[in-house]
């Protein structure tokens, strides 16, 4: 069969690409839980020593692969972190609890400086319709046709439509040959990158762009070197004809940092619980006293792009709502229901067919679901429906501290962790 034509199976079309992502990774917490207490033995000194190598799609055995399930939060970060200290010590379980908080310390950077990620956008916007007409398009239709003739780059382009994922090394690498060989705008492989990973978060994923591009740490670029692509694929491959030096671009500087608001207070009485794609573990949001008395969900992992997203990821989405609504469904006792649209009108009908004037939703990061809810509040509040945001501990504590580098906030994960509750000996 050819290998891009759909075929059908469990009653959904499905391409043969997405059938080897949903073999990988399975949008369901019960796979996310398995994965977990699979990687946890190997959490320690093992990931300490060994994470940096990818040896391709076929062998994920040295990292955890759990970043599409904390993406979504089918897994939270304080349950895969206490996981782990319960088996291994902070001191060898170190490098892989600083790359959880990686992810928080990105979400809360881009908390406080909201404009880097409209700028992000606006950028994006603009590009778009250039693609096919600017100076660079034949150069980005190569690239993102896996045509570059750069073998590891084409090699990768392709695993990324296939499995929705990339070794953080391999992301690194990309992005720079993206940027310094190919000379490509940044926004635009930041964009492809969205579009196509199952863990795709607009924090993580923008941040990490600009930090290889020398926006995020003014001046300080990443540059791929052949020898190190030779060293951490073992071999697999050895590119010649990538660019020697990567000099930084340059931005208008962004506005200072501003004040992470205050949690919403706690939901009373009775309550519509709308979930949504960035926090899918409803069993343990803070929801107060609220009584759930009607559940419903939403997602558009089509609002990432306006290229929309693949199909894996669409799919990967969908069914990790479903999941949460499942879920949901079963710990509160009440029936749940996906909502087929997701704008004002939608979620008032489900309000008022509920019988409820309060909604909880999960906090939504800055990101399109942040775009998504600012853009129905009005409507729902002139409809006397309030929004409640329910934000978890783990961020209202952590974001704050966000506002300078990575390396004075890595010092606060001790201290981290104990506010938690959880266990660093
Ligand atoms: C250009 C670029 C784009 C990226 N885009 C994304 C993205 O859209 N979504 C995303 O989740 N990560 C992104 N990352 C970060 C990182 O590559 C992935 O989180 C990691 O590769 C996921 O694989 P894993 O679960 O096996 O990670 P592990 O090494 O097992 O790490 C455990 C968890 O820590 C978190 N984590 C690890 N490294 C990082 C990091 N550098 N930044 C933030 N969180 C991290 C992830 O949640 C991950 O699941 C990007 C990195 C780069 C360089």
């Amino acid at each position: 069969m050819n290998r891009w034509q759909p075929f059908e199976g469990n009653n959904v079309i499905l391409r043969p690409y997405y059938r080897r992502m949903i073999e990988q990774f399975n949008p369901t917490r019960g796979a996310a839980l398995a994965a977990l207490a699979e990687f946890v033995p190997r959490a320690g000194r093992a990931y300490t020593l060994d994470r940096n190598h990818d040896r391709g799609p076929e062998d994920r055995s040295n990292v955890s692969a759990l970043s599409p399930y904390l993406r979504h939060r089918l897994l939270t970060e304080s349950e895969v972190v206490e996981a782990v200290l319960q088996r291994h010590s902070l001191a060898a379980a170190e490098k892989f609890v600083q790359e959880v908080f990686w992810r928080t310390y990105w979400k809360g950077w881009l908390e406080l400086r909201p404009e880097a990620w409209r700028r992000y956008r606006r950028e994006v916007e603009t590009l778009v319709p250039d693609i096919g007409t600017a100076e660079w398009s034949n150069d980005y239709a190569r690239a993102c046709e896996a045509r570059t003739g750069i073998e590891c780059f084409d090699a990768w382009v392709t695993e990324l439509a296939e499995f929705g994922y990339l070794h953080n090394h391999t992301r690194m690498w990309f992005a720079s040959i993206w940027i310094f060989t190919l000379g490509l705008p940044w926004q635009l492989g930041a964009d492809l990158f969205y579009r196509q990973l199952l863990d795709g978060d607009a924090a993580s994923n923008t941040l990490s762009w600009r930090w290889v591009a020398g926006l995020q740490t003014a001046g300080k670029t990443y540059l791929a070197r052949p020898d190190n692509i030779q060293r951490y694929t073992d071999g697999r491959f050895s590119p010649t004809g990538l660019a020697s030096f990567a000099p930084a671009l340059a931005e208008p500087a962004l506005p200072p940092a501003r004040e992470l608001e205050a949690a919403p207070g706690l939901p009373q009485g009775r309550v519509g619980l709308l979930l949504h794609e960035e926090d899918l573990h409803a069993e343990s949001l803070p929801l107060g006293n609220a009584i759930v008395h009607a559940i419903a969900g939403w997602h558009r992992a089509a609002d990432r792009s306006p290229l929309g997203c693949s199909d894996s990821v669409a799919a990967f989405t969908s069914t990790a709502v479903s999941d949460g609504l499942a879920r949901a469904s079963a710990h509160f006792g009440v029936d749940s229901a996906p909502l087929l649209e997701s704008d004002a009108s939608a979620v008032l009908a489900w309000a008022r067919e509920s019988g409820v004037t309060t909604i909880v939703i999960p906090f939504a990061p800055v990101g399109p679901v942040r775009e998504r809810v600012d853009g129905m509040s009005a409507e729902l509040a002139s409809a006397g429906v309030s929004l409640i945001e329910a934000r978890r501990q783990w961020d209202s504590v952590a974001w704050p501290h966000a506002g300078r580098g990575f390396f004075p906030f890595r010092e606060r994960i001790p201290k981290l962790l104990r506010g938690q509750g959880i266990r660093t000996q």
